[in-house]
């Protein structure tokens, strides 16, 4: 990289005299409605396609364009190819065309691509016919080789040509639209004096406006600049009130969302873009990120995104490109934490929203479910977690409650199991430690069958354990089932809580009961678990299950460990 990048790169400032926008109005402004829509997708996402779609994609993408709620689709650049020219005659003559939906169609400024162009449109309801000339210095010495008027009568002329042509074509209501290509990289002034030119040769009523359309065909500025070179435009159009201000950013700085909403705020009425971002070079703006902001913002789009993950899978298949897994909104991972304070906050939030209040889960913009994706998926355990992420995997995959306790006990054995594979754990693999954990008394005692009897007023337990296959019949009296098994398994451990519940429901259903028990070796306590169809036997498994955690915390060896009997 150079150490002076300015001789290189020195900055542009489009606005006349080199002076900004000083007194701008755009940033009071907020967006209370969704600009208008329009999808690029069949012609500027296509035009970068490393294969551009055929006519079944093109179709397909058509179709679902028009399923989410574009009103306006730019379906082809019909000069370009006969693939174009034959998709946008097979959607008019196949009448796929719904009645308020307005096909857009793009041309260079030359006359027999105009011509050509028309031809395309013959026979449509409505159509928008956009035309373009770059408009930017190095343009007009380099492309066109034009000085500024010479590029200012490129534009008259093909304006000219296409109010003629349309009006060859009566049965078609023709709508004009007309883009000084790499608008950022023009002068105002000059920007706005081919427009002005234009609108003059189409005059345009606030009835039949016409579409003036400022593309960041590159990205150059920062937003707020963009913003600034909009309202800057948008005072100094003629007829306002009969065009349509529009915008057309690319993201070649990354920021194309921001320069979009900046933009609107600044005046522009409408925005062109492609789902998720597809475009030339690093896209043209995310008019799925753009409406998807409004709607957080509790401003409907206007478009539907509530089956996003097949929009997805549809774009994908269209464009042959894969969609990032961290992209806004659609990523496999967005509505994803991994890191445990993330997992905590999440599961806590979720716990408390009640349907129809205002949406308060902290880290998720929006609720998953809006956009037709599930909660499931929410959660996600790596070494970055903690209890918040295991417990809401275990309760809702498996059921389990475990109390809070035993959460962050449970979470340490799981941290250890991350940190030594290194790799995310799916419920699944949580269920299989605590099964090991808890549940597989694995060199300890596993439980084998129990009788209650009557003594006195208390309870009596007769408690069959076996440990390596060798089984031991042990008695206890207690105040009740658990206090006899207790007195039965190690009568100087302490209960320090007790918690059951059912897991599952109807006949299959069955018992957790988690157990804490303490003893002087172990003061802090530690928690077993037990699972049956009787909730008495998963009380005394979880028992059996809390004596081996608590023998193998105290460090004994329960093997020779002396059983009451
Ligand atoms: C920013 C954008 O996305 S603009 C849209 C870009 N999309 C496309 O280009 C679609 C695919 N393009 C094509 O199929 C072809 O380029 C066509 C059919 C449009 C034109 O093909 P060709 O006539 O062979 O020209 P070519 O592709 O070489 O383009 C360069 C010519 O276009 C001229 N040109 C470029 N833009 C414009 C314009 N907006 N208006 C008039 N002429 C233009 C150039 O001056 C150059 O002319 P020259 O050959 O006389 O020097
Ligand atoms: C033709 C125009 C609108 C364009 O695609 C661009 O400038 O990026």
């Amino acid at each position: 990289m150079l150490k002076r990048p300015n001789e290189k790169y020195p900055p542009f400032n489009p606005f006349p005299g080199g002076r900004s926008l000083s007194d701008r109005t755009w940033p009071e402004r907020r967006i209370d409605q969704p600009p208008v829509w329009m999808s690029t997708d069949l012609r500027d996402g296509n035009q970068a396609l490393f294969e551009p779609m055929d006519g079944e994609r093109k179709m397909r993408m058509f179709k679902m364009l028009v399923d989410i709620g574009f009103k306006e689709i730019e379906v082809a650049f019909p000069a370009a190819s006969q693939t174009d020219f034959d998709f946008v005659r097979t959607l008019i003559e196949g009448e796929h065309i719904p009645e308020d939906v307005t096909i857009e169609v793009l041309t260079q400024a030359r006359e027999h691509l105009v011509r050509r162009t028309f031809e395309s449109v013959r026979g449509a309801r409505r159509a928008i016919i956009h035309f373009y000339n770059a408009t930017a210095p190095n343009f007009r010495r380099i492309v066109f080789g034009q000085d500024r008027a010479g590029v200012r009568q490129i534009a008259v002329d093909t304006a000219r040509l296409v109010r003629q042509l349309a009006s060859e074509q009566p049965d078609t209501e023709f709508v004009f639209q007309y883009s000084p290509e790499v608008f950022t990289g023009t002068e105002l002034d000059f920007a706005v004096e081919v427009c002005n030119a234009v609108i003059a040769e189409w005059a345009p009523t606030p009835e039949r406006p016409c579409i003036i359309n400022l593309p960041a065909t590159v990205e150059m500025s920062t937003p707020n600049v963009y913003a600034d070179q909009i309202e800057w435009v948008c005072r100094h159009l003629d007829r306002r009130d009969a065009v349509i201000v529009s915008v057309h950013p690319h993201n070649d700085r990354g920021t194309a969302v921001a320069a979009a909403e900046l933009a609107v705020m600044a005046g522009a009425d409408r925005v062109e873009g492609c789902l998720f971002g597809n475009g030339e070079r690093t896209g043209n703006v995310d008019l799925v990120t753009l409406a998807l902001n409004l709607y957080s913002q509790g401003v409907h789009p206007g478009l539907d995104f509530s089956r996003i993950n097949e929009v997805a899978r549809t774009v994908e298949h269209c464009t042959q490109l894969p969609i990032h897994p961290r992209h806004p909104y659609v990523g496999d991972l967005v509505f994803t934490a991994f890191s445990g304070s993330h997992q905590d906050a999440i599961k806590k939030g979720l716990a408390v929203q009640q349907a129809g209040a205002p949406w308060a889960v902290p880290y998720l913009p929006v609720d998953p479910a809006d956009l037709g994706r599930s909660y499931e998926s929410v959660i996600r355990v790596n070494s970055q977690s903690g209890k918040g992420g295991i417990a809401y995997l275990l309760e809702t995959e498996y059921g389990l409650a475990m109390p809070r306790r035993m959460q962050v006990a449970f979470s340490a054995v799981v941290q250890a199991a991350t940190d030594a594979s290194g790799r995310e754990m799916k419920g699944a693999d949580l269920w299989a430690i605590f099964e090991t954990t808890y549940l597989a008394n694995d060199n300890g005692l596993a439980y084998g069958e129990h009788h209650l009897f009557e003594h006195g007023d208390q309870q009596g337990i007769t408690l069959t354990v076996s440990r390596a296959g060798q089984a031991q019949v042990l008695r206890g009296v207690g105040n009740g089932p658990i206090d006899a098994a207790l007195h039965a398994l190690m009568p100087q451990a302490r209960l320090l809580s007790y918690e059951e519940h059912n897991l599952g429901q109807g006949s299959d259903a069955r018992a957790v009961a988690y157990i804490e028990l303490a003893s002087d070796a172990v003061p802090g306590g530690v928690f077993g678990a037990g699972i049956d169809g009787n909730i008495v036997t998963a009380s005394i498994r979880a028992i059996v299950s809390a004596v081996n955690q608590l023998r193998r915390a105290a460090g004994e060896d329960t093997e020779s460990s002396q059983m009451s009997a």
